[in-house]
């Protein structure tokens, strides 16, 4: 798999707080890569410097080979990554058919354009029969897909998904995970930040372990559940293999 998506030695640092220390991995083109670690490990730091609300202190971020790093977040959406938020960030008084337009306004020059382009994501992400409420009155899950919907419109190549399905029911993370997977058959690249393993192990094809802002280890979910470090960090002994 060729990288789109290559993070080189990256460090941020607030106040005296090491967010990142030092983390380089890579995500190929039409991954699904995992991204956790213990509240604190610097995961939705990582996601910042990535869609270009942070400058990192050191280090760099290429997609498809070109430096992103720094130049900010219209610049990062333009060249096709996208985001959602841990916290949702809805337009509360405004129709689902608007925020997914305020997406699509990322490639559509005229109305009528970002129009069809949000009606049609609005549909991919099964919210058709929502277009026309306010986003205030969705449900936690359908507020989650609006989040996903407006990033999607935007027309990435790169989708960072932070924590989507956390706090939703069983039943709602598994329609959450099939809209993963979903994304992922359009071609897109994900990175997921999760904290329920259960769900997200079984998606993703690699994780990235963050602990204390450093790479504790990057694996495939089978290595990472028997990692002693991870185990130990992270995971909890519910995850020890068996003796
Ligand atoms: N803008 C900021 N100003 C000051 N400190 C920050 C800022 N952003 C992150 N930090 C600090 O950096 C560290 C990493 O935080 P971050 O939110 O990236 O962790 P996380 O892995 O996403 O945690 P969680 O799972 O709880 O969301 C924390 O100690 C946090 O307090």
């Amino acid at each position: 798999m060729p990288a789109l998506l290559e993070v080189r030695e990256l460090s941020k640092s607030f106040g005296g707080v090491a967010a990142n220390v030092d983390i380089s991995f890579d995500v190929g083109q039409g991954e699904i890569l995992g991204l956790i670690g213990p509240n604190g490990a610097g995961k939705t730091s990582l996601f910042n410097s990535i869609s270009g609300e942070v400058t990192p202190d050191r280090g760099e971020i290429r997609l498809e080979g070109v430096r992103v790093s720094g130049l900010g977040p219209v610049a990062c959406a333009a060249r096709g990554i996208a985001r959602t938020f841990q916290v949702v960030r809805s337009f509360d008084s405004m129709t689902v058919l608007e925020n997914v337009m305020v997406g699509a306004f990322a490639r559509a020059r005229r109305t009528r354009a970002a129009m069809a382009l949000a009606e049609e994501t609005i549909d991919f992400c099964g919210l058709t029969g929502r277009i026309d409420r306010p986003a205030w009155s969705l449900s936690p899950p359908e507020k989650r897909r609006l989040e996903v919907a407006r990033a999607l419109a935007t027309g990435p190549r790169l989708l960072l998904l932070d924590e989507m399905l956390t706090g939703l029911t069983p039943t709602e993370a598994q329609a959450g995970v099939q809209l993963v997977r979903d994304v992922q058959a359009r071609g897109v690249t994900i990175i997921m930040v999760e904290h329920v393993m259960e769900v997200v192990l079984p998606l993703v094809s690699r994780a990235v372990v963050l602990n204390l802002g450093r790479v504790l280890t990057i694996g495939s979910p089978a290595e990472i559940v028997r990692n002693p470090e991870v185990i130990r960090a992270y995971l909890g002994e519910k995850y020890a293999p068996a003796a």
